[in-house]
């Protein structure tokens, strides 16, 4: 049983068979762009694009800027799917549609998924333009008990109680982190605590401090695990 909001495995199973049968690529890595960076999708070779609104069962996106595609392709010779474009809870998403692409993500056999979004800086080293790495996260939603994984849990899809310890895989954020050392731009990159917000509206002064005081480095509402 499920109500109306909950999306079930065959509604998963049903986007990642419509997407298996419309492209060759057989990505594990799955690279979700948010604001300003979905010109790295463009840089994908071979690649087979798909309007979100041509995907059954895919959510729209409404943001201005975010394309709303989903792109496969390779890139340094390896097969990946992009989406220029994610949704948001404050977009009026449910947070099971907020989630749909990771899930049917997984079910491609994607193994890997890179985050990324625009925030705001909250710690005092930090200058305009950063990248953080996410070492760690708040999700204040989902403390509040606004969580995607509320409702039957689908074993498929991982636990009913999944640890949060060790989400930012160690071994990739050292990964980026040499990378970005090799291209000499390291001066330009940090590792810390991204917090997720409801949003629509950015945090008032005082919501600001308190995420300072609780050790928030960078805070968005983008959703990221
Ligand atoms: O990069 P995306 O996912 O668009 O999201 C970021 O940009 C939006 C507007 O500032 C916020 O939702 C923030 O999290
Ligand atoms: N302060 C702040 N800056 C942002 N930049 C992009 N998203 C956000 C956000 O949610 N808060």
């Amino acid at each position: 049983m499920h109500n109306k909001d909950q999306i079930c495995h065959e509604d998963y199973q049903k986007t990642a068979d419509w997407l298996l049968s419309h492209t060759q690529h057989r990505p594990k890595v799955a690279i979700i762009c948010g604001s300003g960076l979905g010109m790295l999708a463009d840089a994908l070779e071979c690649q087979d694009s798909f309007k979100y609104s041509d995907i059954p069962g895919f959510p729209q996106s409404t943001v201005k800027g975010h394309a709303g595609r989903l792109v496969f392709g390779e890139l340094k010779g390896k097969s990946c799917v992009c989406m220029q474009g994610r949704f948001h809870m404050y977009e009026g998403h449910s947070l099971s549609k907020v989630t749909f692409p990771v899930r049917v993500f997984k079910l491609l056999g994607v193994d890997t998924l890179v985050v990324t979004n625009a925030a705001g800086s909250l710690a005092d080293s930090y200058n305009c333009g950063d990248i953080m790495i996410i070492r760690d996260h708040i999700n204040f939603p989902g403390l509040a008990g606004l969580n995607p994984l509320n409702g039957p849990n689908d074993d498929m899809f991982g636990p009913r109680f999944p640890p949060m310890s060790g989400v930012y895989d160690k071994s990739l954020r050292k990964m980026a982190l040499d990378i970005c050392k090799s291209m000499g731009v390291s001066q330009y990159v940090q590792e810390g605590v991204y917090c997720m917000v409801g949003g629509p509206n950015f945090e008032s002064i005082a919501e600001a401090r308190l995420l300072h005081r609780l050790g928030v480095d960078a805070v968005g509402k983008s959703l990221k695990v």
